[in-house]
């Protein structure tokens, strides 16, 4: 799939969104991807992660088990892993806590696992999926994501394939442009944000 043609799926899905958001990372931003518009269409889906399942197996070579930091990455996960031949496992918070890797969920020794994420905006929620799975024994070998809005920039500590890499501007809340200011945010992740 080109850039072009996932970016048109993110379109015709009217996943791409424009107002004032505030992101997973408290970052604010005029663009959001709500990925949950693909991922309600199991069709479109399915092109999406047969795309991103290719990408993978290119870049890293055969993977056993997909684990997805949760909620945005579950469903991207599964397919990914379904045009793999692979498990797909998943991270989860308790809320406002760390990812944990439960219900059952492991890497076992002599596996090789991905971190397939819907989205990459910072990087930070991959990171710290990478974290939680620390104590696990299998080797996780990479990243993948559907888009990176980073431009590239963002930090996982792991090698990341995206069918996509665009550069959309982030701000933090003490810097932003007037006419972001002026609209009201809105929040539409599932992380807890604690103020300080
Ligand atoms: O690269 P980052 O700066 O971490 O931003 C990207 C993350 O933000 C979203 O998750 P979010 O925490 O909003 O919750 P969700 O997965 O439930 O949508 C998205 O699913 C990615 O996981
Ligand atoms: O950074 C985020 O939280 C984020 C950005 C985006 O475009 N889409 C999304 O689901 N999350
Ligand atoms: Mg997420």
């Amino acid at each position: 799939m080109t850039p072009e043609q996932v970016l048109a799926e993110f379109r015709d899905a009217q996943a791409l969104l424009e107002g004032h958001f505030i992101l997973s990372s408290g970052l604010h931003s005029g663009v959001f991807l709500q990925k949950m518009a693909i991922f309600s269409d199991p069709v479109r889906t399915e092109r999406l992660c047969k795309a991103l399942a290719a990408a993978i197996t290119e870049r890293f070579g055969p993977v056993d088990i997909v684990v997805s930091p949760a909620i945005g990455g579950i469903v991207p996960g599964y397919e990914t892993a379904r045009h793999l031949g692979a498990r797909a496992i998943f991270v989860e918070r308790d809320p406002g806590g760390p990812f944990t890797l439960r219900r059952g969920f492991s890497i076992p020794a002599g596996t090789r696992a991905v971190i397939v994420e819907d989205i990459v905006t910072t990087g930070l929620s991959a990171r710290e999926c990478r974290a939680s799975l620390a104590g696990e024994a299998g080797e996780i070998v990479g990243a993948a994501c559907l888009i990176d809005r980073s431009g590239g920039r963002g930090e996982i500590g792991l090698p990341l394939v995206t069918l996509v890499t665009l550069d959309i501007p982030a701000y933090p809340a003490d810097a932003l442009p007037p006419e972001l200011a002026a609209l009201p945010a809105v929040k539409p992740g599932s992380r807890v944000m604690h103020k300080t």
